[in-house]
Order: structure tokens, then sequence, then C-alpha cells
């Protein structure tokens, strides 16, 4: 008989067939009020999930006695009680390195928009408001020959600092618990204390995972330190930002802009005091969203599930090392 396994996200069609090919599959493009009862009825008999953003936690683990893996197609996993997952013997994994390219280009495009105002740009030649040459009021800040922070610099933030140094001819700062000697290397990267990152930084790209030591880092105390012409861009999680003090730091002209991908509530609700702030440009947490990326997140995620499924190793597992 084949497993169980419910997709709960939006994936190719490719991808699904190959998937139908070797499982009993329930499908719901995204979980919603309506069907959620019926989701949790299939949970009691899942061997496998596969999708995007479901929180799984102890309450839900209970119903799902059967489960054998859980398949993230996202790198991010600060949806997933590890412990739990772990402690049952239920295989959790994500999609690692595939969305790097992708993420870091988003990263660039907040850097730019932000520095250089180009919504805001955007905005005043489509109201009507260019009348005569641009004037000082209306002018950036450069990009290249500036400092890059760089407060987690794992897969996707050496991608982002790939970019930098190589296009734009940045220097490169960044902050991690532990070193990373290629970016030190390869792209002359400095390794600083969050609090000399913040200080010398022209642009703070946060890049951490959300995790308890991360929910937060960046408050008041943190923002105080930045210069006042620096832009701060997250990519990380809305969670590791205090966004009471982002807002303060922007009113106070204490930073001079933020490109923001994610936030505390994710859809951001419209009338959010940062979504009225001329100096943010905020994005729909889109890093990874290219037809392309999406496309080989969804592949690695269900080779993940397979391969767990099938009894092998996944690719890109997460806790695979700590089931007996
Ligand atoms: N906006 C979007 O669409 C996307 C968001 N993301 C987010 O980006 C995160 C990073 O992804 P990825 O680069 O693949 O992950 P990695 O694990 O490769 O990199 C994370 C980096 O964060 C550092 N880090 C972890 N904890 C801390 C800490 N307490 N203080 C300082 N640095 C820390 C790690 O270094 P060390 O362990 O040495 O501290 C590591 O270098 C994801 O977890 C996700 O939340 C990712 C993809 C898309
Ligand atoms: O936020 C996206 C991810 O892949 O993590």
């Amino acid at each position: 008989m084949k497993p169980k396994v419910i997709v709960y996200s939006r994936v190719p069609d490719e991808v699904l067939t190959r998937i139908k090919k070797e499982c009993d599959v329930t499908y719901y493009e995204k979980l919603t009020n309506d069907n959620y009862s019926d989701f949790m009825k299939e949970l009691t008999e899942a061997e496998g999930v596969l999708g995007s953003g479901l929180k799984v936690d102890k309450q839900l683990l209970e119903k799902a006695k059967r489960l054998k893996v859980v398949s993230n197609i996202t790198v991010g996993y600060d949806n997933l009680a590890i412990d739990e997952l772990t402690a049952r013997g239920v295989l959790a994994t994500n999609t690692p390195t595939v969305l790097d390219d992708t993420v870091a280009d988003t990263m660039m495009a907040l850097i730019l928009t932000t520095r250089r105002r180009v919504v805001e740009l955007d905005q005043l030649v489509k109201n009507g408001e260019w009348k005569d040459s641009i004037a000082e009021e209306h002018f950036g800040l450069d990009v290249h020959h500036k400092k890059l922070g760089i407060i987690g610099m794992g897969r996707v933030g050496q991608t982002l600092a790939k970019r930098a140094y190589a296009g734009f001819d940045m220097e490169i700062l960044y902050h991690n618990r532990s070193r990373n000697e290629w970016a030190e290397d390869t792209l002359q990267a400095k390794y600083c204390s969050l609090e000399e990152l913040l200080e010398q930084s022209d642009v703070v790209c946060l890049l951490t995972p959300l995790t308890k030591e991360t929910e937060g880092l960046m408050g008041n105390q943190q923002f105080e330190l930045m210069k006042s012409s620096a832009v701060f861009i997250n990519g990380s999680r809305g969670a590791t930002v205090d966004e009471q003090a982002l807002i303060h730091a922007l009113e106070e002209g204490k930073i001079y802009a933020a490109g923001l991908d994610v936030y505390k509530e994710e859809p951001v609700p419209v009338d959010h005091p940062l979504l009225s702030m001329r100096n943010v440009v905020s994005l729909p947490h889109i890093g990874s969203a290219t037809h392309e990326t999406r496309h080989n997140m969804a592949q690695l995620a269900a080779d993940n599930l397979l391969a767990a499924l099938n009894g092998a190793s996944p690719p890109t597992p997460i806790n695979e090392k700590d089931l007996s």
C-alpha cells in the first residue's frame, strides 16, 4: 500500500505527479479555515506532510501518530518544533542552497531601492510631480564602495556578500557566532562584534534564522548604534526585529531607510505604521519567489519526502543525526 501523504501548499504539477506515483496524496493548495478540520482528520493517518508555513508543534504532533517526515518547502524552519519531532522519531527536512542566489538578489534589490529611493521616486513620476530636473531633496545615497554589514553570514549571507563585493566594490563586515573563513579569504570580509558592525556599516542586512537567541536581536539599543545615513534590510524573519524600535528609529531619523521582506505578522496588516513611511520599502516575503527557484525548492522538498518514506537518507535533513 502507498504511504499516505498530505501536500498542503501549491506545488508545480510535475512535482505533484511525481509524489503521486509513490504516495496516496491529499492535496490542499493552501490551508484555510474552511479546510483545516479536514486536514487535521487526514493528519491522523498521514506518514508524510509537505508544504510551507505550517506550525508543527506538540499539539499538532499529538494528532499525527503515524507521521515519519515533515518536508518544509523553506530553508528557515522556525515553524517546526524540532525537539518534539526528534523525540517522536519524525524526520524534518528543509530546502537550503537552491534559493541562495534568488534571495541574495532580493536583498540586493532592497539595498538599491532604499538607498536610491527607487519606489518613492517612481511614485513621484507617476503622480505627475516631476516638474523640473530633480533637486537635492530627492537625491539618494551611493551603494558602491560603501560598507555592507551582514548579520548572519551563512549560505544566503555569503551569496549576497559575493554580489556586493564583486559587483559593487563594497567592503564586507559580518557578525556570526562563528567565523566564516570562506568569506574572509575570498571576499576580505571582516569579522566584527554586533556593535562594531552596527556602528560602521552603511547597509545592515539581517540574515540569521529566527531562534531564541535572535528573537528581538534588533531593538532600540541596536538601532541607536547605526549611522543616521545607514539603511536596515531584514530578510530573516519579522520577529528578529522589535518593530516598534524600528519605527522609532525611522521616525527620529536615527537611520535613513528600511527594506523589509518579513514582518512579525504576515501578511502585514495594511494599517501597520511601517507601511505608511516614505522611507520603508516593503515586500510580501518574496525572497525566493521566482518561478525557477520555487520550482527547484518544491523538487527538493519532494526528493526529501520520498527518500524519507523509502527509508533512505534525504538530501537536506534537519534532525537526521539526532534520530536513533
Ligand atoms: N525572506 C526570505 O524569503 C528568506 C528568508 N530566509 C531566512 O534566512 C535565514 C538564513 O538562511 P541561510 O543563509 O540558508 O541559513 P544559514 O544557516 O546558512 O545561515 C545563517 C547564519 O546565521 C548565523 N547565526 C545563527 N544564529 C546567530 C546568532 N545568534 N547571532 C549571529 N549569527 C547567527 C549563522 O552563523 P553561526 O552559526 O556561526 O552563528 C549562519 O552564518 C533562514 O533561516 C530564514 O529565516 C531564507 C531564505 C529566504
Ligand atoms: O523564508 C523563506 C525561507 O525559505 O526560509
